[in-house]
């Protein structure tokens, strides 16, 4: 039995920390902090942490195979290059809607890049419902909105077969699964596969492993769980120093590590001094399984 370790690496302070993306090629660690409009990228070789501050809240971040990374910025799609400091926009969405932002978004097995969006909060949680929506960037750029209706846009990933996909609107509490053609990038056939339980609290970002489980991360619950989607069954909690988790990816040698985000905001002074590590970037080894490498968006 391998030994489950968890660690704040990296004492950032996030106010909003969330979207970890593994970059192999650099041994880096990607990562956002939402309201701070910053996209960071964590050399874990150099140690170093290079920002880059956007015009918007920066609310998801992924790996773009022509180079560089894209990124969702306020309400549009962005390609980043880092070198010239600058977003150039691929696409706009929600113009009717002047209080929403984008939200977690991640790429699909065939390279179009998923993100749903939710009206901005006045605190963590307190927001104006069902304003959100989830949409697809394809190669080509163009934008389809699949459902409307939502309430936080938050965690999603795709099963191992590719012929599911899993989804979380924060505030149902449930984590659910669609059909998925990924021939097309549709998606049919919602339906709730784990409704979380109170002490787990809000469901946020979320990944899967390379058994085909998922790990989601628990706002306000201080862990990340891992469910058995097929089953509905929870088959283990990890929890940690700080309760305000927002998103988790698999990276390091072989993607055998778990990296966790998490915010600072919305936690009172005293709190504060129960949690200092809130807003740092947690690693969690010994876990005994590991993850599956992001899929870089192909246009
Ligand atoms: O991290 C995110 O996905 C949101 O942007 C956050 O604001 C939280 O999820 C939300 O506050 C939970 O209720
Ligand atoms: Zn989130």
């Amino acid at each position: 039995m391998s030994s489950v370790t968890i660690e704040c690496v990296l004492p950032e302070h996030c106010r909003c920390g969330e979207s970890p993306v593994w970059e192999e090629a650099s041994n880096s660690l990607l990562f956002v902090d939402i309201p701070s409009k910053k996209l960071c990228r964590w050399d874990l070789l150099s140690k170093q942490v290079h920002r880059l501050t956007l015009d918007a809240p920066v609310s998801s971040v992924a790996l773009r195979q022509a180079g560089g990374y894209v990124a969702t910025v306020g309400t549009k799609f962005c390609a980043v290059d880092w070198e010239d400091q600058s977003a150039s926009v691929l696409a706009t969405i929600d113009e009717d809607k002047k209080n929403n932002r984008f939200n977690d978004g991640k790429v699909d097995p065939a390279g179009r890049y998923f993100a749903g969006t939710m009206a901005e909060e006045t605190a963590p949680g307190v927001l104006e419902r069902r304003q959100g929506s989830l949409y697809c960037l394809f190669p080509d750029h163009h934008v389809e909105k699949y459902f409307d209706q939502v309430d936080i846009s938050n965690g999603l990933d795709w099963s191992l077969d590719r012929k599911i996909f899993y989804y979380i609107d924060s505030l149902s509490y449930s984590v659910d699964a669609f059909d998925y053609d990924l021939q097309t990038g549709k998606i049919s056939n919602r339906r709730s596969v784990y409704k979380l339980e109170k002490d787990e609290q809000i469901p946020d970002g979320m990944c899967i492993d390379a058994e085909g489980k998922l790990w989601v991360a628990c706002y306000n619950g201080g862990r990340v769980i891992r469910l058995d989607p097929e089953t509905g069954k929870r088959l283990q909690t990890v929890k940690l120093p700080v309760d305000k988790t927002t998103s988790c990816c698999f990276g390091g040698k072989d993607y055998s590590e778990m990296y966790v985000t998490c915010a600072r905001e919305g936690i009172d002074p005293e709190g504060l001094l129960r949690q200092p590590e809130a807003g740092g970037i947690f690693k969690i080894t010994g876990l005994g399984v590991k993850g599956i490498p992001p899929r870089p968006y192909i246009g």
